[in-house]
């Protein structure tokens, strides 16, 4: 499997105004490759994943190419989307598991019926034997089969959409904010199922959070996205260590470290992301930056590479960033 996202803008369009809520984004991705897209809200990662799910609202436009295996998946044909790539080659786990299920017929029926639909030559008894199969390896009870999807718990039911998300064995998944609606509890537990049951078995994920402490446990590159750019995007190891954009450094400091029972001072980046629907100049991080230079407010940086890692930020290769 290879994913490569080449220059990708996503416009959306409310009345007479525009938003460009991603912004000449590229990046590739091997098998077995796990990325971790993280930035604050608003930033572009939702737009930036039902871009490649080919599942944009219609006030949303799409341009650049996105090549799966080399072919070209955002300008194939939206019928030859669907039948050929669209579950059986890239899935997606959404942040809210209710909307992913019919309320009025039972979960296992809704998983047998996908199996059937995409793989013609499958029988009925092994399309079940595969459903049961995978809710085993997600420690789902054999019941969950017969169930409503209301009939499930939130954790349950966050589990069945991975289910629904792994049924047709995708090269890619992308997890978008998957824990969002569970508890503490069920959040460890369907991390630690997207690790072992994806991560650990070979396929690519993109997995897209606000909270990078569960990216460090899962990605091995990550990138940090900012009013629809991408900032920095690295291995995760290299980047945890040195991040060398400002804008990575802000995130990576606000989060809370509770070990050996001391709780270190929480920062938070100053000030807010800009209005994406007015012009601006520069670069878009400049307000809130604390080494912003006169060049920063007046040019936009382009992506680059500095010490293995494409950065946008004109000094992220200057002593000055490292000092901060
Ligand atoms: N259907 C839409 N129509 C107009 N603007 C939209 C639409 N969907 C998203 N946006 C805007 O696009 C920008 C990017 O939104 P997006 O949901 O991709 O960000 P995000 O990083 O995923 O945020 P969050 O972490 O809150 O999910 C935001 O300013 C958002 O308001």
């Amino acid at each position: 499997m290879s994913l490569e996202v080449r220059n990708l803008n996503v416009t959306y369009y409310v009345g007479k105004a525009s938003m460009n809520a991603v912004r000449d984004v590229s990046f590739s991705l091997e098998r077995g490759d796990s990325l971790g897209v993280i930035g604050e809200t608003g930033s572009g990662k939702t737009t930036l994943a039902s871009a490649i799910m080919r599942i944009l609202p219609p006030n949303a436009n799409a341009s650049g190419n996105i090549l799966l295996n080399g072919e070209d998946i955002l300008n194939m044909d939206i019928e030859k989307f669907r039948k050929t790539v669209r579950w059986k080659k890239i899935s997606i786990i959404p942040q809210y598991s209710m909307n992913s299920f019919n309320p009025i017929k039972k979960v296992g029926e809704q998983l047998v019926k996908i199996i059937l639909e995409h793989e013609p030559n499958t029988d009925v008894h092994s399309a079940v034997e595969r459903v049961m199969k995978l809710f085993e390896n997600l420690n789902l009870p054999p019941e969950t089969f017969q169930k409503y999807p209301e009939e499930l718990s939130g954790g349950q039911r966050q589990r069945a959409v991975i289910a629904s998300a792994l049924l047709l064995n995708p090269e890619l998944v992308i997890a978008d904010e998957p824990t969002t609606a569970l508890d503490v509890i069920n959040q460890a537990r369907v991390i630690s199922l997207i690790k072992t049951r994806i991560v650990d078995t070979g396929h690519t994920l993109i997995y897209i959070t606000h909270d990078i402490a569960v990216v460090a446990g899962i990605a091995k590159k990550i990138a940090t996205m900012y009013a629809g750019k991408i900032m920095e995007i690295g291995d995760s190891k290299k980047i945890f260590k040195e991040p060398l954009h400002p804008y990575t450094k802000g995130l990576l400091a606000s989060v809370p470290d509770i070990r050996y029972g001391k709780v270190k001072k929480i920062y938070y980046i100053p000030g807010d992301p800009p209005d994406m629907t007015k012009p601006f100049r520069g670069c878009p991080f400049a307000p809130r930056c604390s080494l912003a230079k006169d060049i920063c407010r007046e040019e936009e940086p382009q992506v680059r590479l500095v010490n293995g890692r494409l950065v946008a930020c004109h000094f992220a290769d200057k002593e000055v960033i490292k000092n901060v």
